[in-house]
Parts: structure tokens; C-alpha cells; sequence
């Protein structure tokens, strides 16, 4: 069976800084890897190496085990998605998903019927015409997350994709993605500060902590260790989150 995400030996320094150091994972199909840790300790580098939208110092990221850095970005089938939702201001929300497949030059009847599709999946009926202007906060988020998916990619790449969201409608779009990466069997990396969260996405949880990264073998295992440093995380960013709730 292929890999459809696995890197081998990252490292990567910003000026003096070294910031990934070593790093080795190897995702199977269908599976999500959360990941947590202290800000600034290198999640979204981790990511954008992961994208290939940073070229790691050492190290090789494979992607359906091809090097990335030998795929032109089309082709590289790994989407990384924000925290901003980041729409088309100009296209209707239909637009705004359709987009890649009218990329690929795919003919009209399908990108109507898989459209369409997925707009009903997001539940976003209804919707279609409207701009972005005309929708909530968590609706974007979700024509965002159309957008990323209707390529079908191997993977997906979150970058605390719910984080600005309320309580209520961030609970929804984590039990939508968890349906959808199920349905489309995605392999996902999910950033997150939110431990709960991290928890609930993750079939693994990872920390990153001074360049490395420590896979647990089973979410158990995480909430079961103490080990390096990951007790005094959860506490930090409770206490973040209680202060910004
Ligand atoms: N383009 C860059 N040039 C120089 N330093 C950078 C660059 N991007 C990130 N860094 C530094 O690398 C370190 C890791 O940053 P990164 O954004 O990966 O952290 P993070 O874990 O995602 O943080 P947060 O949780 O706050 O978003 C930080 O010290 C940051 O200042």
C-alpha cells in the first residue's frame, strides 16, 4: 500500500534559529495526526515543509512516496489550509469551490454535479450564489474547506483551521471534517493549541518541543504521559484558553 505522507531526517534553521531538527513520521491512509505545541516551537514550519512550501535544510518529504521537491505544486496533491478562510472576495461560493476543478479544465457537467456535491456535504445549501461578504465566519470556513477538497488530495495540511470560530461552531465543523476526511479517506496533520480538540481529530497526537517531534503510539498514550514537558503544555495553554474564552 502507498504512504501517502512520510518525511525522512527534516531539519530546518531560520538564520541561527534551528527549528526542526530530525523529524520523522509516516502517516497510512485515512489517518490524522494531531499536532501540539508551545507557540513558536515550529508547527507551521513543520507545515509548510510538509507543502512544500519551505524547502526543509536536510531531509526528504514524500508525498504518495515521491519527493515533493520533484512535483511541480499542481501536482504535488497536498492542500494546506489556514486559519483565515481565504475565499475569492469576487466569485459566488460555488465559484470559490469549483475553482481547482476549472483548473484542470474539467468539463462543465461535472464540476456542476461535484460541486454541488460537496456543497451539500459542507452544508451549505442554498448558498451557492451568495459572495463571501454575505457569510458567517464558520460558513466561510466551510467553502474554504470545499475549496481544499474538491481535488480529492492525499492530503490535508490544517493550520489551526478552527481557531477563530465560537465554541459551538467550531464543535460542528470538527465533527464535519472528521465526516468528510472519512468519506474522501483523507490523511491529515492538524495543528492545533486546543488540546481537547487535538484529542478529538487525532488517530495520533504529536508534540514538538525544542526542534523534535514525539509521536505517542495512541492518544492514551498522550494523555497518559507526562513526559517531556507535555503536562506543562496542556497547562499552558489551558490557561491560554481560559483567558481568551
Ligand atoms: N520566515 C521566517 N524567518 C525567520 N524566522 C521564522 C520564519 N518563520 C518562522 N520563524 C521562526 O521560527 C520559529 C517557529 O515558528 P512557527 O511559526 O513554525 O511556530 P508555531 O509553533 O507555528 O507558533 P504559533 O503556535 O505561535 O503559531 C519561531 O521562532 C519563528 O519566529
Amino acid at each position: 500500500m502507498v504512504t501517502p505522507l512520510e518525511t525522512k531526517h527534516i531539519s530546518k534553521s531560520y538564520g541561527n534559529e534551528r527549528v526542526l531538527s530530525d523529524i520523522n513520521l509516516s502517516l497510512n491512509s485515512n489517518e490524522t495526526l494531531s499536532i501540539l505545541g508551545r507557540s513558536g516551537c515550529g508547527k507551521t514550519t513543520l507545515l509548510k515543509v510538509l507543502g512544500g512550501l519551505e524547502s526543509p535544510d536536510g531531509g526528504t518529504v514524500f508525498v504518495n512516496q515521491t519527493d515533493i521537491q520533484t512535483l511541480q505544486p499542481q501536482d504535488r496533491d497536498v492542500v494546506y489550509l489556514y486559519q483565515e478562510a481565504l475565499l475569492f472576495p469576487h466569485l459566488t461560493v460555488f465559484e470559490n469551490i469549483a475553482f481547482g476543478l476549472r483548473l484542470r479544465k474539467i468539463d462543465e457537467k461535472k464540476v456542476s454535479k461535484r460541486t454541488h456535491t460537496m456543497i451539500r456535504k459542507l452544508q451549505l445549501n442554498g448558498m451557492a450564489d451568495r459572495m463571501p461578504d454575505q457569510l458567517s465566519g464558520g460558513q466561510k470556513q466551510r467553502v474554504s474547506f470545499g475549496r481544499a477538497l474538491i481535488t480529492n488530495p492525499s492530503v490535508l495540511l490544517l493550520d489551526e483551521p478552527f481557531g477563530n470560530l465560537d465554541a459551538y461552531t467550531r464543535s460542528n465543523m470538527q465533527e464535519l471534517f472528521k465526516q468528510i476526511a472519512n468519506d474522501l479517506t483523507i490523511t491529515a496533520v492538524f495543528v492545533t493549541h486546543n488540546v481537547k480538540e487535538a484529542i478529538l481529530m487525532g488517530d495520533r497526537i504529536g508534540s514538538i518541543s525544542e526542534g523534535g517531534l514525539t509521536i505517542y503510539p495512541s492518544v492514551e498514550a498522550f494523555v497518559e504521559s507526562e513526559k517531556n514537558g507535555v503536562q506543562e503544555e496542556i497547562e499552558f495553554w489551558q490557561s491560554i484558553d481560559k483567558n481568551t474564552n
